[in-house]
């Protein structure tokens, strides 16, 4: 789902996903209402089955999926190998050894930093993925950090667009492309 339309079978693998949503009220702080993909992620045919999908739509135009600390980790690291590319972690503030660069953030509940090793992705084109985007903060200063890092970023997926919060303005100058909102 990148324009709002789709055939049967993105609508299959929309259901799919949206089947294994689990929708918790008040998480992590009243008010949100937390998306948890752990279903999707305990269901390993349905899992490949989205990872397959998101595949076929990027196969060939990347050189690397880069992937958001932590959830972000799960979706990119078979992502980039049923690709046959290689995996670039993007972490939260500190964890990463060697030179980095940073960028600080608004998040729908708090503040947080993302860092990106120096030169791990210099003139590589770059698929950035997570599982929710949301208030779009996180994606958008990631896509940021990746071309101050020198990297083209090629496009963003996420699992689940949560379509009220209005991300995809952060995220106007990007290709973008969900699997399914809500
Ligand atoms: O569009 P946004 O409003 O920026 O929100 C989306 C981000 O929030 C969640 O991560 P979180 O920061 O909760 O960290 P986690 O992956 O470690 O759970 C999610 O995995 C995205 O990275
Ligand atoms: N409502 C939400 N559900 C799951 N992850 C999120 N990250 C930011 N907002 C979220």
């Amino acid at each position: 789902m990148s324009g709002g339309t789709g055939s049967d079978v993105t609508t299959d693998i929309q259901q799919l996903l949206l089947s294994r949503v689990h929708d918790i009220p008040d998480f992590p702080k009243p008010g949100v209402l937390f998306k948890d993909l752990n279903p999707l992620f305990a269901d390993a045919a349905a899992f490949a089955a989205v990872l397959d999908h998101i595949a076929s739509r990027w196969e060939g135009k990347v050189d690397m999926v880069g992937g958001i600390e932590a959830r972000g980790f799960i979706v990119g690291t078979p992502l980039a190998q049923r690709m046959g590319v290689g995996f670039l972690p993007v972490r939260k503030a500190g964890k990463l050894p060697g030179e980095t660069i940073s960028q600080t953030y608004d998040l729908e509940y708090g503040t947080a930093t993302v860092e990106v090793a120096k030169d791990a992705c210099r003139g590589k084109r770059v698929l950035l993925v997570d599982d929710v985007l949301a208030t779009g903060g996180t994606a958008s200063a990631t896509a940021q950090l990746l071309q101050r890092a020198g990297a083209e970023v090629a496009g963003l997926e996420f699992l689940l667009e949560v379509a009220f919060l209005q991300g995809r303005a952060l995220l106007a100058d990007h290709e973008i492309s969900v699997v399914a909102q809500a």
